[in-house]
């Protein structure tokens, strides 16, 4: 299996501090990965790196085996499905939820006045369907609710028929109804051989869907364990990770963490 993505010894600093520390990660084509940490560890930065957007201080980027810095990352970025609050800003809130989808395939986030292709309507509109929006196609982007916008997004990321699929924090703020839909909707997907590789941001194990195979642990810059779920999901990484003791748990094929009592 060939590599969707390489980082070799990566660290991004500023003011003198590193928010990536000697970073050195390889996701192999197919692999499902879940990016668990604390607030300000690093995730986020770590999956602007992943998405071309951000380019390290030191070490060396390879994504869908092109090397940062010596591609153009406006042929890249296409090839990269993404999904997370900074891109759901930028989306105009005035929009349709179908023109919302349908501007991924241009590349854009606002729409322009070009005729959309009706292939590409087709396509966004089965996307929609698929999480569950078909409902949804008209109503406008900024009148969604938190779980309608997520699913919207996820939808819009598909759009271009990415290689690598990157979603930062995807049930965040949604309720537990919310939560438990996105999850079987990530796990379909998850699942799904012909579905893009896919890494996704989370702080909670309960919002990991079954289907997804490895997972990268990072606190304050550093990883602290990588590799697939079975061996390194574990109450120990995780209390490291988070920096206080916690019991983790497996029902069937979801997670569950808890916290000691204090004695
Ligand atoms: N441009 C910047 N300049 C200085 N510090 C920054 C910059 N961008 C991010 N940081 C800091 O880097 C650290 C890591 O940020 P990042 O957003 O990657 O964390 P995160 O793990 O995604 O956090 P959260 O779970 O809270 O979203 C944070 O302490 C943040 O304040």
């Amino acid at each position: 299996m060939s590599d969707v993505l390489e980082l070799v010894d990566v660290s991004v600093v500023r003011g003198g501090r590193a928010l990536v520390d000697r970073v050195s990660w390889s996701v192999a084509e197919g692999e499902r990965w879940v990016i668990l940490g604390p607030n300000g560890a690093g995730k986020t930065t770590l999956l602007n790196v992943a998405s071309s957007y951000l380019f390290p201080t030191t070490g060396t980027v390879q994504i869908l085996g092109e090397k940062l810095g010596s591609v153009d990352v406006f042929d890249l970025r296409p090839r990269i499905g993404m999904s997370g609050s900074a891109l759901a800003e930028k989306l105009p809130k005035s929009q349709t939820v179908l023109q919302t989808v349908l501007t991924a395939a241009y590349g854009m986030t606002a729409t322009w006045q070009e005729d959309y292709d009706q292939v590409d309507e087709d396509r966004a509109r089965a996307f929609l369907d698929r999480l569950g929006m078909t409902e949804y196609l008209d109503r406008k982007f900024g009148t969604l609710s938190e779980g309608e916008r997520k699913r919207t997004q996820i939808a819009r990321a598909m759009m271009t028929d990415p290689e690598l699929l990157l979603l930062d924090e995807p049930a965040a703020g949604l309720d537990l109804g919310g939560r438990e839909d996105l999850v079987r909707r990530l796990g379909r997907l998850a699942r799904d051989p012909m579905a893009p590789s896919m890494i996704m941001v989370t702080h909670h194990v309960e919002e990991i869907a079954p289907g997804f195979t490895h997972v990268l642990m990072i606190r304050q810059g550093e990883v602290l364990a990588a590799g697939p779920i079975e061996s390194e999901l574990n109450s120990r990484n995780l209390s490291r990770c988070f920096g206080l003791p916690l019991v983790l748990e497996r029902a069937g094929d979801r997670w569950t963490a808890q916290g000691l009592p204090l004695s």
